[in-house]
């Protein structure tokens, strides 16, 4: 059945208004980098190690297990004998791994970043080489079975024996138990504990630990830890989420993980620059899971943007072929607003990282004034991301009809992995709330004079009064202006409100509680014009060819005005934006879906994404859907056997009784 491209797709690919390649280079970074990745991806996918596996959606969980167990430990030889090098490892990783995290992965993305990050130097020269070498193979242990969000109230303690210069890790209550962190419950061997810090007869609060858990003979658990698997989940079966429990475990004064703060051989505790500095960690990973939120809904919207130009279904117009269903208005209307998102919230990534570096790299010398920044700018923007990716990724699922609900479209597997992201690294909520709980601050600093700068800026610019007169709509500088008023007038209103709550004699803290829904969407609406100013300043600034940076402000207008049109009672509230204005924007939304139709695969080929990793039918790069469709189901294991032997078992006998009484 190998064949070529179908046609349909093929045309779309012929008819696009600018070359895909350009785009591709711009998003990962320039021509060698996109040659590179290709390159280090096709050694793992052309790597006989990692082929011959059942698709993962047709394996038992033990099965998937212990696939992807031997698949990431075969990464781990490779790796030595290409030699890849430091900047390619996650693309090899991921390319190897593409059918679902192990639990082995939890070493590369949050343990040895954790020894990084709250490590000192000799900490580092002890624990990274054996980590990075799979000497040791690590967990992040914090979130417990009665707490994850609220780290303050986890339960796990840390007490320090001045006699053996000792910690005592303890599990003193069943809500207390370890319950969640990746590869904890059959693959670690070792596990970074976040435990309250007792000393001197004072608790200091969560810090981080290192902690043997398994034996590094046998494997069998140490004396006084309890371990195990957390049990299947709605995705990422892979991965040994597991639970811990410590019963008095002893562990050397020098496993606590001391760059910050530290205890002394007598016990005495030195306090760190600052309190959340243990939970920079946190902080890196949240920003991390911007650009997963990109990848997700590119992934989403290439499976569902193909589809629909292949699919072709019902009668548009009497007698005329079946259009294909990416013709439809509201097809566009579905999809287009999730393509534009992935865009965004890939230079959002970008952007994300470069704060990260350059705020971590002041803290490194001792200038802490970007971590409130930082900290507000990655909880948030790792909320509304993961939100949007999340349910993004339905709309492309439903988009697909019936095909989209089968494991063959990719879909629901996407989904549900994204759909965890919105969970785990800080629940969104609460991670919204915390960017509520600066911008409340900033908007009141800027109450009293001080002049604000980074991304909060312009809310010393609110303006309370409307504006009136005819506007742009389809202006990006318009656009951007209108998300920054809706946005400083939402906090503006949220915090007053608080402030009236408190007048009338409610606390702080009720107060906050009972303002807190005005909180979320004003923390919302703020970063929602961050990303709409980031996306049009990248597209105003970047280095490219003008037809690229003609389909990228096409795209930036579709998700500024998608934004103002779903959110327009929010930009009428004051009358700053009008009646015609949010008509205008409708209409000129209607011109943009038309306009980005002929290139929308070619934007969503431009992400490059390998059929290797996409795991879709639907979204095959080749567009040969049905046939493969067909194939993909003879795999299904009750397609084994011509007749299953629970007929023999259980219709046959019930059937023969029926009959019998007839
Ligand atoms: C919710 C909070 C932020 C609350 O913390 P708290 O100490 O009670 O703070 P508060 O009283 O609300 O505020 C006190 C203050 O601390 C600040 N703050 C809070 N967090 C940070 C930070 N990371 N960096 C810098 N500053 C931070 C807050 O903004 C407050 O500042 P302020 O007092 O207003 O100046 C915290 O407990 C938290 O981070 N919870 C989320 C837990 C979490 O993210 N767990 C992740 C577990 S690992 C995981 O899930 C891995 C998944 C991997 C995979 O995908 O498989
Ligand atoms: C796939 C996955 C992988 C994970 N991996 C790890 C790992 O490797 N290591 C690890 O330590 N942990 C891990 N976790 C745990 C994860 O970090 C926590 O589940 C997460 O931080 C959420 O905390 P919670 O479960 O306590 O939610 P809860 O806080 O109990 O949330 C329940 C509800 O309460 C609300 N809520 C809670 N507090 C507030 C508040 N202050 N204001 C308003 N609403 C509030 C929330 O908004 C939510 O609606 C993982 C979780 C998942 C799902």
């Amino acid at each position: 059945m190998a064949g070529q491209v179908n046609p349909d797709l093929a045309k779309e690919r012929e008819n696009a208004s600018f070359n895909t390649q350009k785009l591709t280079n711009l998003l990962y970074g320039g021509a060698e980098k996109v040659r590179r990745r290709r390159y280090i991806e096709s050694l793992a996918f052309s790597d006989p190690a990692y082929s011959g596996d059942e698709d993962p959606v047709f394996m038992s969980r033990e099965e998937l297990y212990s696939s992807q167990l031997k698949r990431a430990l075969t990464t781990v030889q490779r790796v030595k004998e290409l030699n890849i090098t430091e900047e390619d490892l996650s693309t090899y990783r991921n390319a190897a791994l593409s059918g679902g995290m192990p639990g082995l992965a939890l070493t590369w993305i949050a343990f040895i970043p954790t020894i990084l990050q709250q490590g000192t130097e000799e900490q580092k020269q002890k624990w990274l080489k054996p980590a990075q070498d799979l000497s040791i193979v690590g967990a992040y242990a914090q979130t417990e079975m009665g707490h994850g969000t609220f780290v303050r109230g986890l339960e796990t303690t840390a007490t320090y024996d001045p006699s053996t210069q000792e910690f005592v890790i303890h599990s003193p209550t069943l809500t207390s138990t370890k319950w969640w962190p990746g590869g904890l419950g059959k693959t670690s061997n070792y596990a970074t504990v976040m435990a309250q810090l007792y000393t001197q007869g004072k608790c200091y609060g969560p810090h981080n630990f290192m902690v043997q858990i398994r034996s590094l003979e046998d494997h069998t658990p140490c004396p006084g830890v309890t371990l195990g698997d957390i049990g299947p989940k709605m995705e990422g079966n892979a991965n040994d989420n597991g639970f811990a429990r410590f019963d008095h475990v002893r562990i050397p004064r020098e496993n606590m993980l001391m760059k910050f703060a530290r205890v002394e051989p007598d016990g005495t505790y030195v306090q760190p620059a600052s309190s959340k500095l243990a939970y920079s960690n946190m902080v890196y990973l949240r920003g991390t899971f911007v650009m997963s939120a990109a990848q997700a809904l590119a992934s989403a919207s290439t499976i569902a943007v193909r589809y629909s130009c292949v699919r072709r279904q019902s009668e548009m117009k009497p007698g005329e072929p079946e259009p294909q269903i990416l013709d439809y208005q509201t097809q566009q209307y579905k999809l287009f607003p999730q393509l534009a998102a992935a865009y965004a919230f890939w230079f959002a990534a970008r952007f994300m990282t470069q704060q990260h570096a350059s705020i971590t790299g002041s803290m490194e010398k001792g200038d802490m004034s970007g971590l409130a920044e930082l900290h507000a700018l990655s909880a948030g923007l790792k909320s509304y991301t993961t939100a949007v990716m999340s349910a993004g990724i339905d709309v492309c699922r439903m988009s697909c009809g019936g095909h989209g609900y089968s494991h063959a479209s990719g879909l629901p597997a996407l989904f549900s992995t994204g759909t965890s992201l919105c969970t785990a690294e800080g629940e969104n909520t609460v991670m919204m709330l915390q960017t509520a709980r600066y911008l409340v601050k900033c908007f009141v600093q800027s109450q009293s004079g001080k002049t604000l700068s980074g991304t909060v800026a312009y809310l010393s610019a609110v303006q309370p009064s409307p504006v009136s007169g005819e506007r742009n709509m389809s202006d990006l500088g318009t656009q951007v202006t209108a998300f920054q008023h809706r946005a400083a007038r939402m906090v503006r209103h949220a915090a007053l409100q608080m402030q009236t709550e408190m007048q009338k004699g409610k606390s702080r803290e009720d107060a906050w509680n009972s303002c807190s829904v005005l909180l979320i969407k004003a923390a919302q609406a703020h970063v929602h014009s961050f990303v709409v100013r980031n996306f049009a300043e990248t597209v105003q600034t970047v280095e490219v060819e003008e037809s690229v940076r003609a389909v990228l402000t096409s795209l930036c207008q579709l998700y500024s005005l998608h934004g103002i049109t779903e959110h327009a009672g929010d930009f009428l509230m004051d009358g700053y934006l009008t009646g015609r204005d949010i008509d205008a924007a409708s209409s000129l939304l209607s011109a943009v879906l038309a306009q980005l139709r002929p290139d929308a695969v070619a934007l969503v080929d431009a992400f490059d994404l390998h059929d290797k990793m996409l795991h879709s039918v639907l979204g095959r790069y080749d567009g040969r859907v049905y046939e493969h469709l067909y194939q993909w189901a003879q795999k299904s294991p009750l397609n084994k056997t011509e007749v299953h032997e629970s007929y023999y078992k259980y219709l046959q006998p019930f059937l023969k009784s029926n009959r019998a009484k007839l």
